[in-house]
């Protein structure tokens, strides 16, 4: 199966409005940035958007906020987007807010192919809205359902022509869970490598969940490396 594309537009082309989409990172740390750059041109609209959070301002999906593209965002961490807090108390965007385990668990379930389990987090609270609640050894429960999605984007530092995968550091995160729960998985990488060269044993997602991956461009580093000093 050939799985290189040329670059995220050939990547996302059929991404069409309504589509679910999950996408990689935490905070701004690991996010699909050439592929969400790709559906800003693209202009796919109505998107629904499954992301530990919405990005910010001039970065991540707060691009595709400013250009209304998202209908509902599915997100545990919401802050330092004045856009979607705009876009949220106006009514314009639909908002399901999950706590950061449950969408983790969710997400990661779906993968697995383990279609419900149970959590306490989140009962007796708003959360628990509508949701089977079950007691074991004396404690309370909600079930949660898998979370699935049409697409999932994921952006990792180094990957050969067969999809498999390796992440940097922090930029991990939530992106191997993704990559294994959509129906169709994009990853853009800083690195593409031929098959062989990355060690079999640093892989952190097989190429088996793979569909689609392209060498991507211009990657902002926001977060500089700094050299901490412990004291004794
Ligand atoms: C605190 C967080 O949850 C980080 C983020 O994704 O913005």
């Amino acid at each position: 199966m050939q799985k290189v594309v040329a670059n995220a537009d050939a990547a996302i082309a059929d991404i069409q409005d309504n589509a679910t989409i999950m996408l990689g990172g935490f905070g701004l740390c690991g996010i699909p940035e050439n592929s969400i750059e790709a559906l800003v041109r693209k202009g796919v609209k109505h998107l629904t958007c499954i992301s530990n959070n919405a990005g910010v301002d001039d970065f991540g999906l707060g691009l595709l906020l400013k250009t209304r593209q998202i209908k509902k965002m599915m997100s545990s961490y919401v802050g330092e987007n004045a856009e979607f807090e705009r876009q949220l108390l106006s009514g314009e965007l639909e908002v399901d807010l999950i706590p950061q385990g449950t969408l983790a668990t969710r997400i990661q379930m779906a993968g697995m192919g383990i279609p419900a389990f149970y959590t306490p987090a989140g009962y007796g609270t708003e959360i628990a809205t509508g949701k089977e609640v079950r007691e074991f050894n004396n404690k309370m429960y909600l079930m949660e359902y898998a979370l699935h999605a049409d697409f999932s984007l994921v952006k990792a530092w180094k990957g050969d022509r067969f999809g498999n995968l390796v992440f940097r550091k922090t930029t991990r995160n939530f992106s191997t869970s993704i990559a294994k729960a959509g129906n169709i998985t994009i990853a853009e990488v800083e690195h593409l490598v031929e098959p062989g060269e990355l060690d079999p044993d640093h892989i952190h997602v097989a190429g088996i969940y793979v569909h689609r991956i392209f060498q991507g461009t211009n990657y902002e580093k926001r977060i500089e490396r700094k050299t901490v000093k412990m004291e004794k």
